[in-house]
């Protein structure tokens, strides 16, 4: 029997109401526990091609499916649990919720999903590891308690790293998280949220219109128009 492949993407085609296409897409596939990197200029389509491949948006031609899961398959409620259950999304502007402490911004995913809680339950407890993954990302015990919209913008991306690997998710997406960052910040954001990735066995989908991030990667796809959506293996 073939591994239970962590994306499997058809004949994708999306357009936006009113609007040319905006993204034609054969075929993308992706292993579990593996890495991709998605790059393209702005407007390309690289956040409309997450939102797909997470079930937040569906097309109008083709399949997604995450986990041998088909998002086709499933109604709103199912598809919202599914995705809490089994992935982790970090935004491009990290999306954490500001008054609450740092541990507690990392802690919510198991508040929404019993399999993420149990997962982490079972790696020691839910604010355990949660403080691990914090400290795994660079963030110390000195930060933990402190509402997130203290932290600088490096911080706080660490910490959506944190809350996006809590819980062990089969599949982490992250659309553009380092473009706030200067580049030493940058480099060293991507080997913590490799590492990281790597450890939990999380795939990884990573998006940039930075080309540069792609020496991190093994594999690449392009969404460039003028070559679209094509492949690069390292
Ligand atoms: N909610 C929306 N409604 C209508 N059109 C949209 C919407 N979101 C995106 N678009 C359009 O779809 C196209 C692709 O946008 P998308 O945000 O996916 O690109 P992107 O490559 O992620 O860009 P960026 O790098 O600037 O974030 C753009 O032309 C954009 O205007």
């Amino acid at each position: 029997m073939q591994p239970v492949k962590a994306i499997e993407a058809r004949d994708l085609r999306f357009s936006w109401p009113g609007q040319p296409e905006c993204l034609s897409l054969p075929a993308l596939d992706l292993d579990a526990g593996s890495h991709l990197f998605v790059h393209g200029p702005s407007g390309s389509g690289k956040s409309t091609l997450l939102s797909l491949l997470a079930g937040v948006l569906t097309p109008q031609a083709g399949s997604v499916s995450v986990l041998g899961q088909s998002w086709t398959g499933l109604r709103r409620p199912a598809r919202d649990r599914f995705r809490a259950d089994h992935i982790g999304y970090i935004f491009q502007q990290f999306n954490l919720l500001p008054y609450l402490p740092v541990v507690g911004n990392v802690t919510l995913p198991c508040k929404l999903s019993r399999r993420r809680a149990a997962r982490a339950e079972a790696a020691g407890g839910v604010l355990v590891t949660g403080q691990l993954l914090l400290r795994s990302l660079g963030i110390g015990p000195e930060l933990w308690d402190r509402p997130a919209a203290q932290l600088s913008v490096g911080q706080q991306q660490r910490v959506a790293a944190a809350r996006a690997l809590i819980g062990q998710p089969e599949l982490v997406i992250a659309d553009e998280p380092t473009s706030a960052l200067d580049a030493q910040r940058r480099e060293g954001f991507m080997h913590l949220l490799l590492a990281a990735c790597g450890r939990a066995g999380s795939a990884l989908v990573f998006v940039s219109h930075d080309e540069r991030l792609a020496t991190h990667f093994a594999r690449s796809v392009s969404l460039a128009r003028e070559d679209a959506a094509q492949e690069h293996v390292a």
